[in-house]
């Protein structure tokens, strides 16, 4: 990582628990060529990547439900989260790590999946590169009841929903994690579902 206006002096690890939290001490260039100090912590899970699973003749798309910690320390009363399918890469390219993920996740085994853009999630604390994907799928593709990895613990509740159904969740805050509603918003700009 080089950069003429960015000059990284120090990098103390703070965990590697389960992935790395570091806090970077840095010289920043300012607009008048001074140079400011500044320390920030950043998160390093890797990338990742997240799919919307659409049916353009059922009109219904495929969510998964599961527990996620940070927001129920943060206001999710049941810690329940609607998601669409998602996952860290874990050094595959993004492409084959989603449709891995749909498999393990959904169910579903996916031959075409279409790249739709690419978003850092949270900037200010999180490294994370997300790479957006969306994907036609219907009951021949259905190869196992998904679920994720019962090692890992994930407990994965797969949803088939009216994707009218998933804008009206959108829209009343039952959905309310921010990839998802992307990908909805998304697939209603583009009319993916008709
Ligand atoms: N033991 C342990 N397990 C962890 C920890 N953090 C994550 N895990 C587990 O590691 C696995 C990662 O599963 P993936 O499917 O690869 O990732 P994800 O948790 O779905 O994350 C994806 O979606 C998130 C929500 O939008 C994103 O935040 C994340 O970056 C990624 O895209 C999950 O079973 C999760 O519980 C931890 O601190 N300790
Ligand atoms: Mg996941």
């Amino acid at each position: 990582m080089s950069n003429h206006a960015v000059n990284i002096l120090k990098t103390e690890l703070l965990s590697d628990n389960w992935y790395t939290l570091n806090n970077v001490t840095f010289e920043l260039q300012k607009a008048d060529g001074t140079w400011e100090r500044q320390s920030r912590e950043a998160y390093d899970r890797g990338n990742g990547a997240t799919i919307l699973l659409f049916n353009r003749v059922q009109k219904t798309v495929i969510l998964t439900r599961q527990f996620r910690m940070p927001t129920y320390l943060n206001g999710n009363d049941d810690g329940l989260l609607i998601e669409t399918c998602a996952g860290l890469l874990d050094q595959d390219h993004p492409e084959v790590a989603i449709k891995r993920e749909a498999e393990e996740e959904t169910g579903y085994q996916l031959t075409h999946v279409s790249k739709v853009f690419e978003a850092y999630m949270s900037p200010g604390s999180v490294t994370e590169l997300i790479h957006f994907f969306i994907a036609e799928y219907d009951g021949s593709m259905k190869v196992s009841e998904g679920g994720g990895h019962a090692h890992e613990q994930e407990n994965i509740e797969v949803l088939e929903l009216p994707f009218s159904h998933a804008l009206a969740m959108l829209a009343d805050g039952r959905i309310r994690d921010g990839k998802t509603i992307m990908l909805l918003q998304y697939a209603q700009l583009h009319d993916l579902l008709g």
